[in-house]
């Protein structure tokens, strides 16, 4: 399926590659036949981005790079954008939708990088290392067992029990912790871990409470100053999720106030934009606070597995039209098309759409050798093999049907 051919030569097909996503990525582009890469290693400002993307017709970005309705709407060629990262809010989403651009991620490759991270924070925070290490950096040296305690028999608190909390619960049971969980679906627990009824439920009874909930309007604030008021005096806090979650200046006040002992905080309300940016922050000043530049998910394992998953997304669906596991778009997992050309047509999820589309293959006359249709939300995604001789009749027609979004033809 990898080397299907595609109508437009695949040297012509441009894919815009944005912040340094890993080399995995353009060697699987490459190998599928995909050559016209630009490759940039940063994010881009949204007049430079415009500018780049407006001939594109993929792109692919990770968590810094802003694809608001504005690029999306000067980027006519776009049929695809690629989340080289697990969020997909810095996408405007409904706007892509609209547009007729599917939108993929990688859901997987990084979680247990974050796992990781999570599980060796809570051990240095529970020691007092954080503020030990400053201190020797110093030139103090601080030897003594006050505050420093084993992981061993404490309680986790995960908010959010998904891909990555679920991970963190195994591997805290195996650290001997107790689990505890909160999320807003019920959820099988893993091991002896137990949901939670509430969320104050969970920060009641936490010795660490570690957040990973996507960024949703239902998740901005979650842990506020009332949340970190009902959490246990002496208790840690960890955020690997996003940084809208946690209210950062009433997290600066429950750290002045010496109610929590310690944090680790990885994602933040506003975060540089480039590596040479200054990184901003009232948590700066407390040696007990664990801040790491979003780095949860950036090991070399998990982005080169990144590069390669979503690489193959997009390849499939530029080669096959397949959108498997899409977020935003009607998921269609599709043969491959020998000895027929394949229709994708993307349209408004408006009643008359599929008369108006079936009307123009009865009227010519057109057998179609398969069909597949789904709909997501306000938009519908109809895929038709036909014999080759009717292809190019058939594509005249069907972007003349009311209410298309896009259409394009594989052979
Ligand atoms: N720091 C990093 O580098 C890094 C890396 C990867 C992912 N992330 C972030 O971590 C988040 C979680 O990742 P995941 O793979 O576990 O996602 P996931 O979708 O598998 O799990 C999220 C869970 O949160 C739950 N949830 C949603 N709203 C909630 C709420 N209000 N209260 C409690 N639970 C709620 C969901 O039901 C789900 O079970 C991602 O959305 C991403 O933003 C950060
Ligand atoms: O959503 C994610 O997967 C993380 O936030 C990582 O994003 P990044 O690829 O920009 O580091």
């Amino acid at each position: 399926m990898a080397n299907a051919q595609t109508s437009l030569d695949k040297a012509k097909i441009k894919f815009l590659l944005l912040e340094g996503v890993h080399q995995s990525a353009v060697e699987s582009l490459n190998r599928a036949g995909y050559t016209n890469v630009d490759y940039v290693k940063t994010a881009l400002a949204e007049e430079e981005l415009i500018e780049r993307i407006k001939d594109a017709h993929f792109v692919g970005l990770r968590s810094r790079t802003q694809l608001t309705r504005r690029v999306i709407e000067h980027a006519p060629k776009l049929v695809a954008a690629g989340c080289f990262c697990i969020g997909t809010n810095q996408v405007d989403l409904d706007a892509a939708q609209e547009h007729g651009v599917a939108v993929f991620n990688a859901p997987f490759s990084n979680t247990r990088s974050v796992a990781e991270l999570v599980i060796a924070e809570a051990i240095l925070l529970l020691r007092g290392i954080p503020a030990k290490n400053a201190g020797c950096h110093r030139g103090e040296w601080d030897k003594s067992a006050v505050g420093s305690y084993e992981i061993r028999g404490k309680t986790m608190g995960i908010v959010g029990y998904g891909s990555i909390g679920s991970q963190v619960s195994v591997m805290a049971e195996a650290m001997g912790m107790q689990v505890v969980f909160f999320d807003v679906v019920t959820k099988l627990p893993l091991g002896n871990a137990v949901q939670s009824k509430s969320l104050t439920e969970l920060l009641q009874v936490a010795d660490v409470v570690s957040l990973h909930v996507p960024e949703l309007e239902a998740t901005k604030n979650l842990i506020g100053e009332n949340e970190l008021a009902a959490m246990k005096p002496q208790s840690f806090l960890l955020n690997a999720s996003r940084g809208t979650v946690v209210d950062i200046d009433a997290l600066a006040a429950a750290l002045e106030s010496k109610h929590l002992a310690g944090a680790a905080i990885d994602v933040f309300p506003v975060e540089p934009k480039g590596n040479n940016e200054e990184f901003v922050s009232p948590l700066r000043r407390f040696d007990n606070v664990i801040l790491t530049p979003h780095i949860g998910g950036s090991t070399m394992e998990a982005q080169e597995n990144i590069g390669y998953e979503v690489a193959e997304k997009l390849i499939k669906y530029s080669d096959n039209g397949t959108t498997t596991s899409s977020v935003n778009f009607p998921e269609v997992a599709l043969p491959a098309h020998r000895e027929v050309h394949r229709l994708l047509h993307v349209h408004q999820n408006v009643p008359g759409v599929m008369t108006a589309i079936n009307r123009i293959f009865s009227e010519n006359n057109i057998n179609i050798a398969g069909q597949y249709l789904q709909t997501k939300e306000s938009v519908g995604y109809v895929v038709i093999d036909v014999d080759s001789a009717y292809s190019d009749l058939a594509l005249k027609q069907l972007r003349e049907v009311e209410g298309t979004v896009r259409c394009r033809v594989l052979f």
